[in-house]
């Protein structure tokens, strides 16, 4: 039987921990505050991240990380993307010989622009090959309430990607595996920013001919920057890439969208992060991602106006006015 630890008990790390359970695995979910920790030990609910879902009883709950990884094989991180280097340095020395790190996060790391999986190797320490990403479109609340969804398990080392995939499946979650790491990592964290401006045109009233175009020419933007970056273009077309890319953009319950109407709205960030209660990775990874594509001579308008709206203080409006009147070019 597999142990599993998952660090971080946000919305994501619970519904994980329920997956793992579910399909299996004895999970000890890790909560930065022991009061979330105790609340799941006494009620098997994490109210605060996945009000009134019900824990299975093979999920246990600590705030002590070295009892949270004794014995896990698979270890799930599932913190803010912009925390995880921080986490880790302190979490490397405690981690199991050989086991698996599976990242669930979304986000590119402010500063140094890496992938999720890069800093995991640079921090832990750790091969390549031990690191693992999941990403599709997943959105927590839904995946918790056992609606049917897919997702990609992404890995190099085919053994330790096969047995993520086995360990998460369940008749409402069909993981696919890829090797492509850098592909399935950029499309969760581009599509977090395409999904904060489709937020910004839903709040402006605009329909569903603006809608297409941003997740278009969103995805667009996305492979331009993976091909760059040596990603396989097909991934894009995936679960990891448009899949992700339009449950975000769709959904009232995802945080990036929510957070992108209240700018669209007219708020300031201070506002807006004032109304968001959990993480909305795009609106800091926006920056990474935009030094990312100047980096490596990559156009990418749509990131480029998210992040102006974000951090320069520009209108939504005059924003669109940008996007529109840029020169023309073939598709
Ligand atoms: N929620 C979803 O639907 C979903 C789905 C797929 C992937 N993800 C990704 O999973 C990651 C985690 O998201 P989430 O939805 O669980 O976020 P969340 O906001 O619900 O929870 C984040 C958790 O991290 C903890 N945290 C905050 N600062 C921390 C720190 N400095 N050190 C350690 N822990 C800290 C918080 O207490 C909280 O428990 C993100 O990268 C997100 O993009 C989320
Ligand atoms: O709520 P969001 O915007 O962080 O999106 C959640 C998931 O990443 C959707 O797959």
């Amino acid at each position: 039987m597999t142990r599993a630890a998952v660090l971080g008990a946000g919305a994501w790390g619970t519904a994980f921990a329920k997956i793992l359970a579910e399909a299996g695995s004895d999970v000890t979910l890790w909560a930065r505050r022991e009061s979330v920790a105790a609340a799941i030990r006494a009620d098997g609910i994490n109210e605060t991240a996945l009000p009134g879902v019900k824990l299975p009883d093979r999920v246990s709950a600590t705030s002590d990380l070295v009892a949270a990884l004794d014995g896990a094989g698979l270890v799930f991180l599932a913190v803010p993307s912009q925390t995880l280097r921080g986490n880790l340095a302190d979490w490397a020395v405690h981690l199991p010989a050989d086991s698996t790190l599976i990242s669930l996060m979304k986000g590119i790391e402010l500063g140094t622009t890496k992938r999720m999986s890069q800093v995991i190797v640079e921090t832990a320490g750790v091969d390549p090959d031990r690191v693992v990403v999941v990403s599709g479109p997943n959105l927590a609340p839904e995946v918790a309430a056992e609606q049917p969804a897919a997702t990609v398990v992404a890995g190099t080392d085919e053994a330790r990607t096969q047995q993520v995939q086995q360990a998460i499946a369940l008749p409402y979650v069909r993981p696919y595996t890829s090797d492509d790491v850098i592909g399935c990592e950029l499309g969760g964290a581009v599509k977090n920013v395409i999904a904060l401006a489709y937020g910004m045109a839903t709040a402006m009233g605009m329909g569903d001919n603006t809608k297409a175009s941003l997740i278009t020419r969103g995805l667009a933007e996305t492979a331009r920057l993976g091909v760059a970056l040596g990603a396989d273009p097909m991934t894009f077309a995936g679960l990891a890439g448009l899949g992700d890319l339009v449950a975000t953009c769709s959904s009232p319950l995802s945080r990036n969208r929510t957070f992108g109407e209240h700018l669209g709205r007219g708020e300031s960030l201070e506002q807006a992060q004032r109304a968001a209660r959990q993480t909305a990775e795009g609106v800091k990874s926006c920056l990474a991602i935009r030094d990312l594509a100047r980096a490596h001579g990559v156009e990418m308008p749509i990131t480029e106006q998210v992040e102006r709206v974000c951090h320069e203080g520009v209108d939504p409006r005059v924003a669109v006015k940008l996007l529109m009147g840029r020169e023309m070019k073939p598709e």
